[in-house]
């Protein structure tokens, strides 16, 4: 069956990898439940046998074996359900490890969304999209194993009954109402792919709402947002409609080709049996035995169209599900791409390592659109020689700080910037930035500050710190934290907030901006990097802390880059990097202390 599948199907063979178990597991109950089924039918025509010639022993054992098939079959039902959904489980957990290791790889969750034209809503693939598609595909297993197996077993009785002609008619009929079905099926997969994507978007207005909810309330929004958002649902129910009215609409020819029509396909090779049966018509046994044949004949014939109607069924799942999969293999490829874009030739050859400075040379700065924001930027940063970069609203500040991350790729030039972690020191850092908008992580208070370490590796941090003097300290990484705390000011949540150091809170919703913005000070402090690159980052504190700020960066030896157009930081930097317009121009000049 030929599917439309579109893209790199990369990601399926980890579908298969290790799961062959419970892929036999499943095809073993199908086949048992079949055949169970199929014994208890026959069974039923034994007992009033029985019951007519009043046999008391053999119905005795009759209802015996009835009673253990009875419970295999109670077995089996929910053992079938349990190993499919096992078998979607399994698959979601090894697609789900597959995406997520390529999508929090080198920043990809970033690139994915900020470097394609296309809006990826990521979230909904790796998340309802996947399940879905892996409950849909564990499901089709079971829906494949029993009409495959009554195709051929009812092929081989058709065969017995009626020769080659019977079974040629037969798939004569099949495959040209296969033919036929798929010519006039809509395309199911792309039906699926966008009714997934308008979930998306519908979900992800909701998510927006919760994560800006204080910014529209002050607006007064709620109303603007209302619509915005019905609008979304409009659109989603609209397709929906579509998509069911077509499905109905297909429904109906499906149903008349795969098991209405058959009967007078029955009925014709019904007609053949009884003209080539030999022997006396006129004869009541030669009729009586006609009779019992062609009853047979019809109920191997309708059996046939069953399992050919389940295939069919099966064609359209199959349809349905090469949606989910197009969706699944188009992030799959995007996140490829921007990996690719980081092992990128160019990029891979411009970027240079040293400990001691961050060197520009000759580096385009241009935005994802192609727009030049800095051209050929030269420019040394030394370690005790800070950096002031200035420059008007979207002159490209943060810009520059992005493609020092390696957020965007290096188109020109040459870019020496000391490694993430120091060679000497794996928990040491030769660079830490900190972003402009403040970010606070799921977790304690004291995760927002060794965020992103975690608890372990940031006691290994500051045991090391500590080994030199203090060897007898009990909590070193609280010790440690709560100086930190004091620098920035914060000391005073320890005390308000219910749990300390471990209370676990809605910190973005708790804190006000400054606070948040002490916080990722905080973060650098911790993280005592060598550089610290700092985005207009403590431009919501007061003045006063934001030069007591720099005065500990400057006491801890950490050399800042700083975008900021705040004149009282002036004294705290050596150089100046001022970009003129956002068209390419800049200049840079020394500070005099
Ligand atoms: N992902 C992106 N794709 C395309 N253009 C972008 C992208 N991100 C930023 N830009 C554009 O690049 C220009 C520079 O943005 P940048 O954020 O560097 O400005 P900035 O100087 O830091 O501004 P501000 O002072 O307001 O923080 C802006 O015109 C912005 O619209």
């Amino acid at each position: 069956m030929g599917l439309p599948l579109r893209g790199n199907l990369r990601f399926v063979p980890t579908l298969f990898d290790k799961q062959g178990a419970q892929l036999l597991a499943v095809g073993f109950l199908v086949l048992s439940r079949t055949w169970i089924s199929d014994r208890i039918a026959s069974l039923n025509g034994t007992t009033v046998k029985y019951v007519l010639e009043q046999d008391k022993a053999s119905f005795i054992r009759l209802i015996g074996v009835s009673v253990l098939q009875s419970a295999a079959n109670a077995f089996i039902a929910p053992s079938l359900r349990h190993f499919t959904a096992r078998l979607a489980l399994g698959w979601r957990i090894r697609l789900t490890k597959h995406l997520l290791k390529s999508y929090m790889m080198n920043n990809a969750f970033y690139k994915v969304f900020y470097m394609s034209n296309k809006s990826i809503d990521a979230d909904q693939r790796l998340t309802n999209d996947l399940e879905k598609l892996t409950a849909d595909l564990s499901g089709l297993v079971t829906g494949m194993v029993k009409p495959s197996v009554d195709i051929l077993w009812f092929t081989w009785r058709m065969k017995m009954l009626t020769g080659r002609r019977g079974v040629a008619i037969l798939y004569a009929y099949m495959l040209l109402g296969l033919g036929f079905l798929r010519t006039a099926a809509p395309d199911f997969g792309e039906l699926t792919s966008q009714e997934q994507q308008l979930e998306g978007i519908f979900r992800f207005m909701h998510e927006r709402l919760r994560t800006h909810a204080e910014s529209v309330a002050f607006f007064g929004g709620g109303s603007r947002e209302k619509a915005m958002i019905e609008s979304r649902f409009k659109k989603l129910v609209d397709h929906s409609l579509l998509n069911l009215k077509k499905k109905w609409l297909f429904g109906i020819l499906d149903d008349f080709i795969t098991k209405q029509l058959p009967h007078n396909v029955t009925w014709g090779l019904s007609l053949l049996y009884a003209l080539d049966h030999q022997g006396d018509r006129a004869m009541t046994s030669t009729q009586g035995e006609l009779a019992h044949a062609l009853r047979f004949l019809a109920s191997v014939v309708s059996q046939s169209f069953l399992a050919f109607g389940d295939i069919l069924e099966l064609n359209r799942k199959f349809l349905e599900l090469s949606g989910g999969i197009n969706r699944i293999s188009e992030l799959d490829e995007l996140l490829n791409a921007a990996h690719s874009v980081t092992r990128g030739s160019t990029t891979n050859k411009r970027d240079f390592h040293s400990e001691d400075v961050i060197s520009f040379s000759r580096v385009d700065i241009i935005t994802p659109a192609q727009k030049m924001l800095a051209k050929k930027l030269t420019c040394d940063v030394l370690q005790e020689k800070s950096l002031l970069v200035t420059g008007p609203n979207g002159s490209g500040k943060s810009s520059i700080f992005r493609v020092l991350r390696g957020l965007w790729p290096i188109a020109s030039g040459k870019l020496t910037k000391p490694s993430q972690n120091t060679k000497e020191d794996q928990w040491g850092c030769g660079i830490f930035y900190v972003p402009q908008r403040p970010y606070t992580c799921l977790g304690t208070l004291r995760d927002q500050i060794i965020y992103p370490l975690s608890r372990e590796e940031a006691e290994m941090k500051s045991s090391k710190l500590y080994a030199k003097g203090e060897t007898s300290v009990d909590n070193v990484l609280d010790m440690h934290l709560g100086t930190i705390l004091q620098h920035v000011r914060l000391n005073y949540l320890l005390e308000r907030e219910e749990g300390g150091w471990d209370a676990n809170l809605n910190w973005e919703d708790i804190l006000s901006l400054g606070e948040q913005q002490r916080l990722g000070m905080a973060r650098l402090f911790f993280h005592k990097p060598n550089f610290g690159i700092l985005d207009e980052c403590t431009n919501a504190t007061s003045v006063d802390v934001e030069e007591h700020l720099y005065k500990v960066a400057k006491s801890m030896g950490i050399t800042v880059v700083t975008s900021s157009q705040r004149p009282a930081l002036i004294p705290f930097h050596s150089l100046e990097l001022r970009l003129i317009d956002g068209e390419g121009n800049w200049e840079l000049r020394s500070i005099e202390q």
